[in-house]
């Protein structure tokens, strides 16, 4: 039995100790967040006439298509076209399909919108009109829902629009996105088309936005913050393909799109907008990172080619906070259609730049940091170097510094008061990046399973605990398309149309519904102990959350002692508990979830935690 006395001394616990970290891997954001769902849709960074340009497409009867450069290129960002040769005398059905994101989902009462810009390099000259039919159709050919978009043949680039509203839901994503013709009516014709794109609904309905189902998802977890744009797909492989922020912003024509870390294109449609307009959306502020010289093939910027980097970062803050009648920036993002400038508290200067110490110390880190905090000294700005509470030396010195630990479950079990054991010295800490990634024996995961997410709530507690100089944690990585994996285990899986909810999806969950406003100081434990606690307050709602976590397999007891007796005598918690081993995968999606149960409370309160559990006992004063 482990005897918990709390009282009513204690500390704040910052709003933004419980969020998000978010990068595009495994098609987190092209596939994922990003509602876009034809792959490959502007063909870029691909090269004209291989097979790889043609990703996702596929012809539709005696059509002949190839990606090519467009002798007249659609902008100067999109490069490609695909080119669509229609034998002469061809009579039969003609056109192109695009297989989507790993499937395209048909749900009934959504209506899509779609849209493509299309040519004829070299019109005939008697102008030919027709009409292309846009549809979703399964892989045999059964046609869901259909509409015409009617064509002139022109050597100019015109962008078609047009929508069509499914009547039925399949099961199945293998589903396509087709465009055809009648042959005759196109038959010797060469046509060129790029940017062909189609949505379903977006959450809060917003144009070039968000799936609505993990955006649901994530809400669900009320976070308090998104840090983004990554991690490692932040900082390219090189200096050169690094994430640049003015690429992603404007027109969609205008975007080029980029060579993402993670072993695919990044269209960058999902850009520094509608991060922010999403964020905004969904409650939360942005942990915004800026690249700061080191790329992932080992790489920094030489100190005196920094000036570039540092005017890139600055504007990339104007954008999000400037004032857009004096600020070229800021205007960019008023005419996208957000005149005031965004919530914006902190910057992280790079990613894991313990990868490159030197030149973060040296230079990197204080040009970006000097030049930054004189510019906008009001933005919080956080520090990569750092694996743990023992920071490097920086000047100047770091006020925040963002910790990244991957490890098995025997680490945060036997983790659970590094943050108690760090001197109250003003620094701030962020666990950035944080899950167990191996079982003890060094096995991978796939998904995680309720052994780790147990392990992950004990030290979770820690940040509870220490949320004095603990201001923000997330576990990493965030999402996963199943159909298109790099990194596992990851805290949430989806398919096209399915969302899984990983055991330390739960977890996250529940330490940021259940975070408070206040930490309540209780009876010491000790690190690796079984079982770990937290007693966190809503003030405003004079409730008291009483976490308890139990990462042995068998049940153990918690007798609380409260400073006050609650005004009722049963109280109501939720508990997520799994035999060892448990994970929720899509062929389980839900075979660990959280049950409420009720429990008599009192000024003493005697809980039994049952094996490899995580319990919150929600107390009225
Ligand atoms: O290979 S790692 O450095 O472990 O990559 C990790 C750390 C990096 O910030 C993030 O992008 C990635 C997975 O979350």
């Amino acid at each position: 039995t482990f005897d918990v006395t709390f009282t009513t001394a204690g500390h704040n616990v910052p709003s933004t100790l419980y969020g998000l970290m978010y990068e595009d891997i495994n098609h987190s954001g092209d596939g994922g967040l990003y509602a876009e769902l034809i792959q490959n849709r502007a063909f870029q960074q691909v090269t004209p006439g291989t097979s790889a340009a043609l990703t996702a497409w596929a012809a539709l009867g005696s059509a002949k298509i190839s990606v090519v450069a467009s002798s007249s290129p659609v902008s100067s960002a999109l490069p490609n076209a695909l080119s669509f040769a229609v034998p002469s005398g061809t009579t039969s059905t003609v056109g192109f399909t695009n297989s989507g994101y790993f499937g395209i989902p048909v749900t009934a009462g959504w209506t899509y919108t779609g849209s493509f810009y299309y040519r004829t390099p070299t019109p005939p000259s008697t102008k030919v009109s027709g009409s292309f039919t846009a549809d979703l159709r399964s892989t045999s050919g059964t046609v869901f829902t259909s509409t015409t978009v009617p064509f002139t043949t022109s050597s100019t680039w015109q962008q078609a629009t047009f929508t069509f509203t499914a009547s039925s839901t399949q099961s199945a994503v293998t589903n396509l996105f087709a465009l055809s013709v009648g042959g005759s009516t196109v038959a010797g014709l060469t046509m060129e088309f790029t940017l062909i794109s189609l949505f379903p609904p977006t959450f809060n309905g917003r144009t070039n936005g968000f799936r609505m189902d993990l955006s649901e998802t994530l809400l669900d977890m009320k976070p308090a913050f998104f840090r983004f744009p990554g991690g490692n797909n932040l900082e390219g492989e090189t200096a050169a393909d690094r994430w640049a922020w003015e690429n992603t912003v404007g027109d969609l024509v205008d975007r080029p799109g980029r060579v993402g870390d993670w072993g695919y294109i990044n269209t960058d449609g999902l850009g520094l907008y509608e991060y922010l307009q999403w964020i905004e959306d969904m409650d939360m502020q942005p942990i915004m990172a800026v690249y700061a010289g080191y790329s992932l093939n080992g790489a920094s910027v030489a100190s005196n080619d920094m000036q570039t980097y540092i005017t890139e970062a600055i504007n990339q803050i104007n954008f999000v906070i400037g004032d857009a009648s004096t600020n070229a920036q800021a205007a960019i993002r008023s005419s996208m259609g957000h005149p005031d400038p965004f919530t914006l508290n902190y910057i992280e200067i790079g990613n894991e730049d313990f990868f490159s110490p030197t030149t973060y110390a040296d230079y990197r880190w204080a040009d970006l940091y000097n030049a930054l905090h004189a510019e906008f000294p009001q933005l919080h700005y956080i520090a990569t170097s750092a694996t743990s509470g023992n920071v490097p030396s920086l000047s100047p010195a770091p006020t925040y510094w963002d910790l990244h630990i991957y490890s098995n479950p025997n680490f945060f079990v036997n983790g659970a008061y590094n943050f108690d054991i760090l001197s109250r010295n003003g620094l701030q800490f962020f666990q950035g990046e944080y899950a167990t990634t191996t079982e003890n024996s060094g096995a991978a995961l796939t998904y995680p399973f309720i052994d780790g997410s147990i392990a992950e709530a004990a030290y979770m507690a820690g940040f509870d605990r220490n949320s004095d100089i603990v201001f923000a944690a997330s576990y990493a990585p965030l999402l996963n398309h199943v159909s298109s994996t790099q990194w596992t285990p990851d805290l949430i899986t989806f398919s096209p149309n399915t969302v899984i909810r990983s055991t330390s999806y739960y977890v996250q969950q529940l330490y940021s519904l259940y975070k408070g406003d206040f930490y309540l100081t209780s009876t010491t434990n000790t690190a690796s102990s079984p079982v770990q606690w937290s007693v966190t307050r809503d003030t405003s709602a004079g409730q008291y959350f009483l976490k308890v976590i139990n990462t042995a397999t068998s049940a153990n007891t918690v007798v609380f002692t409260l400073p006050f007796t609650p005004s009722h005598t049963t109280g109501t918690g939720t508990i997520l508990t799994a035999a060892s081993g448990t994970q929720n995968t899509p062929t389980n999606p839900n075979a660990a979830v959280p049950s409420s149960f009720s429990f008599t409370a009192g000024k003493t309160i005697t809980y039994n935690a049952p094996g490899l559990s995580l319990s919150v006992l929600v107390v009225t004063a």
